[in-house]
């Protein structure tokens, strides 16, 4: 993926905010990068322009050579939502089947795909449960489902964990991290934590406000294959310490 020069500016009543201002930046296949940055600094407006779900104001964009609104219709990308955004009225493998319904999938090819990326999530057995009866990772985790079984070759996710607490955070950055690996999609995820994006990402953004810009992009030299213990490093550490520094320097005591 490719920006250039990308700009968005929106007009408010109370005069233009200035979401994104003259973003570069370059995503290879097969990376896991993580948006981090304060409030505000336009992690979620990045992600929806990579989405096709706003026009930027000035500057360029491909996706896998083409237009966000191209790769849109070629379903090229899966998105994941800060909450599960599930329907409660369906069960889990009616919610992930709702799409594969949409591009016309025969229902063999759904049960397939359906039941291959519960495995992949680990939820398998829960095909017939509604969302309100699994655990809030268990529904992060459908939801994750449901974006891989249209197979895009990327992923966004707009931080899906936020919500869970430390420990089923932890279980999942794991789940995620290993999905990666077997996968080998192209992953952008939005974070407000630092442990998650240095564990999970192969390169981090580190955005800041007013306007919204890169403040720095730190390319991570830990191995493509870690563990949860990696975290303990010195590797680790440092690379968490820049991140740190980003935001302190980038941080505005004011809000
Ligand atoms: N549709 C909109 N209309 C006007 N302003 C908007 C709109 N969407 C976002 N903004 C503004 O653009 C800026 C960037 O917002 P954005 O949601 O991308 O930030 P963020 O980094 O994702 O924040 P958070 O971490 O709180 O989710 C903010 O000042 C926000 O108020």
């Amino acid at each position: 993926m490719d920006i250039e020069k990308l700009s968005l500016t929106f007009q408010t009543n109370d005069g233009p905010v200035h979401a994104l201002s003259d973003i570069d930046l370059k995503i290879e296949e097969g990376d896991f990068v993580s948006f981090i940055g304060p409030s505000g600094c336009g992690k979620t407006t990045l992600l929806r322009v990579i989405a096709d779900l706003e026009q930027p104001t000035a500057g360029t964009i491909s996706v896998n050579g083409m237009s966000p609104n191209e790769a849109r219709l070629a379903r090229a990308y899966g998105y994941v939502f800060q909450a599960a955004a599930l329907y409660p009225w369906r069960t889990i493998e009616n919610n992930i089947a709702l799409p594969l319904e949409i591009m016309g999938l025969s229902r063999a090819e759904q049960r397939e795909r359906i039941q291959r990326n519960m495995e992949l999530v680990n939820l398998t057995g829960f095909e017939k449960k509604y969302p309100w009866q699994l655990s809030g990772g268990m529904q992060q985790r459908a939801s994750i489902a449901r974006a891989l079984a249209v197979e895009p070759d990327l992923l966004l996710m707009d931080e899906p964990f936020g919500a869970l607490d430390e420990i089923v955070r932890d279980h999942l950055n794991d789940q995620l991290h290993q999905l990666w690996e077997k996968t080998n999609k192209t992953v952008v995820f939005v974070t407000h934590s630092i442990p998650e994006a240095v564990y999970l990402s192969t390169k981090i953004v580190v955005l800041c406000p007013r306007p919204g810009r890169i403040y720095d992009v730190i390319e991570s030299d830990l191995p493509r294959s870690r563990t949860l213990d990696i975290r303990e490093s010195p590797e680790f550490l440092k690379i968490a310490h820049r991140v740190r520094e980003g935001l302190k320097a980038g941080h505005s005591y004011e809000d």
